[in-house]
């Protein structure tokens, strides 16, 4: 928790301003009740009516100007604490959009979402609650405290008996309650976690008639959210009415003894009043104050998630200094490159050497978990291997920034991310200042552009949720054309054909040939057909390389690739 006061340090002057008007406003309110006893007790006693005006007046008075401060501190509280949520919710926003793709899947997007908003709302929230009682209620408790004494000592006694009672009562409700905000913020995790995979998955579901099954899946996930809701709540809602007897019974006693002391002639009304005001008062605050510290552990709860996302260490760091490029433009080399999944037991990729050069094509073919997807995330920096080095134009990736890497390389992933806007939009991603006649050309190049003519508004039709309103095809096509409009020196494409028929495949092929010309390209095929003309085919087989060469040196000589240049084969007969 304490971790998180840097974010309040902008606001130190408003804080400060909250703690000055609430220090004056509990003044206000602590001067009313002797006020009150004056009138009664010298006002109505010696029925002084230009006294009982005066004083009521000034009463009056303090009340407004009580009531403007605390309004002004509720305002200022909120601020507050509304710009701290902000700051924090953007900083982690931040940190996650830099994390390792290890950290990311260590901690889960479900989880991240509820980290960034839940989580954050919970700290707001007792900030704001904090900021608003911090200064009020100790001040308050003690202030009524050295008053209600100084008035009265002999019915002070009263409070040995009810502050330690509600202290304790207090305490125990909490004790039990404390540990369930943890489980509360977990249960929430879960709720979303199943939420986003229904949403997400829900083709699949109904396909397989897992509708049922998946609402069960929802339903055992809500209520567990709903049990322990109930139970924060069932041990919570002892709290008020406990609090309750308490005050009425302090109440009940003041007045009681209160009662027998004035008949005696040894105290007088007005105090007595004064004195029951002062009581309340007291427990008021205590009350605040118990509240308080049963929330703040709520948010501690919820600091610690937080925090555990914050200080997660990027694994992938830019160097001190940048190297030059020493090689070719768009020179990759792969150099004995051994890596391992973090808690995998064997290495996903083992001893991997090649060399990919510019205005060649490389391909790379293997069966499915093979290792073609680790060794593109590789070149890209989304890993470092455990051993061995990856080289981009003669350097280290390591010792180039992730942007003047990434910078450097078209990347076309195996799933086709769109997001939300128009079909240019989406093209731009990478070149926000690229013309729709550049935009136009590259959905030439990528096959794209009959079916974005289709639309009625062309290039600037609106993409539903992740493209939702195109075919598989279509997407791949889109994501291609964004990967072309930057220029890279290094083309990625990791299985990004595997959702064209063979006709389109051939065509875009050969455009790509055309237009990539001095640039490298890579891509992951699983069809023969899609690989057989790159200058260099490097078949992978559990992770390991089981040969280099062009199709026809493979053919002859690599049983791996036989292998699969035969099921291919097989297929295709079997499916004639
Ligand atoms: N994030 C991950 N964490 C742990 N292991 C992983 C992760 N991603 C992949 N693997 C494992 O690494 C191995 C290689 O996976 P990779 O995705 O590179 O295969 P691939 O050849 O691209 O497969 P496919 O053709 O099915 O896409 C597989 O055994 C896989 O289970």
């Amino acid at each position: 928790m304490l971790a998180m006061l840097k974010y309040i340090k902008p606001y130190s002057r408003s804080v400060v301003l909250i703690v000055i008007l609430t220090l004056i406003s509990t003044l206000l309110e602590l001067l009313l009740p002797t006020l009150m006893a004056n009138v009664v007790d010298i006002g109505i006693v010696n029925a002084d009516i230009p006294y009982i005006v005066n004083t009521g007046g000034i009463m009056v008075g303090i009340s407004l100007l009580a009531v403007v401060f605390t309004i002004a501190v509720i305002y200022l509280s909120a601020k507050v604490s509304l710009g701290f949520g902000k700051m924090v919710r953007r900083d982690l926003f931040v940190h996650v959009e830099n994390f390792s793709l290890e950290s990311f899947n260590k901690i889960g997007p479900a989880s991240l979402i509820t980290r960034t908003t839940n989580d954050i709302k919970q700290i707001q929230d007792v900030l704001n609650m904090t900021l608003r009682v911090m200064t009020r209620a100790p001040l308050m408790l003690v202030g009524g405290i050295i008053l209600a004494v100084t008035r009265e000592a002999t019915l002070s006694l009263i409070f040995f008996v009810t502050l330690p009672l509600l202290v304790l009562g207090i305490f125990l409700i909490a004790r039990n309650a404390i540990p369930l905000f943890t489980t509360l913020q977990q249960r929430t995790d879960r709720l979303n976690l199943v939420i986003r995979e229904s949403l997400t998955g829900v083709r699949v579901i109904r396909a397989f008639n897992r509708v049922e099954a998946e609402k069960k899946r929802f339903d055992d996930a809500n209520e567990a959210f709903r049990d322990t809701g109930i139970k924060v709540n069932k041990i919570l809602s002892a709290l008020f009415p406990f609090m309750m007897i308490i005050m009425n019974f302090t109440n009940v006693a003041i007045i009681w003894f209160g009662a027998l002391r004035i008949d005696q002639g040894a105290m007088q009304v007005g105090n007595m009043m004064a004195f029951l005001q002062y009581a309340m008062m007291i427990l008021i605050s205590l009350i605040m104050l118990s509240l308080t510290f049963v929330m703040i552990p709520r948010a501690q709860a919820s600091a610690k998630r937080v925090n555990e996302v914050l200080q997660l260490q990027a694994m992938i760091t830019d160097p001190d200094v940048e190297v030059k490029d020493r090689g070719k433009k768009g020179l990759v080399e792969f150099r004995d490159v051994t890596f391992r999944y973090s808690g995998a037991e064997k290495p996903a990729v083992k001893n991997i050497s090649f060399l990919c050069k510019p205005g060649e094509t490389t391909a790379i073919v293997g069966g499915t978990g093979a290792g073609k997807s680790t060794l593109i995330q590789l070149i890209l920096r989304f890993y470092d291997p455990e051993s061995g080095v990856v080289l981009v134009n003669g350097v280290d990736t390591k010792q180039l920034t992730q942007k003047s890497l990434r910078q450097k390389i078209g990347y076309v992933p195996q799933k086709a991310d769109l997001f939300n806007g128009t079909i240019a939009e989406n093209i731009r991603f990478g070149k926000p200042e690229a013309t729709d006649e550049e935009v136009l050309e590259v959905l030439q190049i990528a096959q794209a552009i009959d079916f974005v003519n289709e639309k009625e508004e062309g290039i600037n039709s609106l993409l539903q949720q992740s493209g939702t309103n195109l075919s598989g095809g279509q997407k791949q096509r889109l994501s291609i054309a964004r990967a072309l409009l930057r220029k890279p020196e290094i083309y990625i494409f990791d299985d990004s054909f595997s959702a064209l028929d063979y006709q389109t495949d051939a065509k875009l092929r050969k455009a790509l040939k055309e237009y990539i010309q001095d640039g490298t390209m890579i891509y992951v095929g699983q069809r023969i057909s899609t690989v057989q003309d790159a200058d260099q085919i490097i078949v992978l087989d559990q992770g390991k390389i089981a040969g280099i060469g062009t199709h026809e040196e493979l053919v002859r000589e690599n049983t791996v690739y036989q292998e699969i240049v035969e099921s291919q084969l097989f297929e295709e007969g079997g499916r004639r």
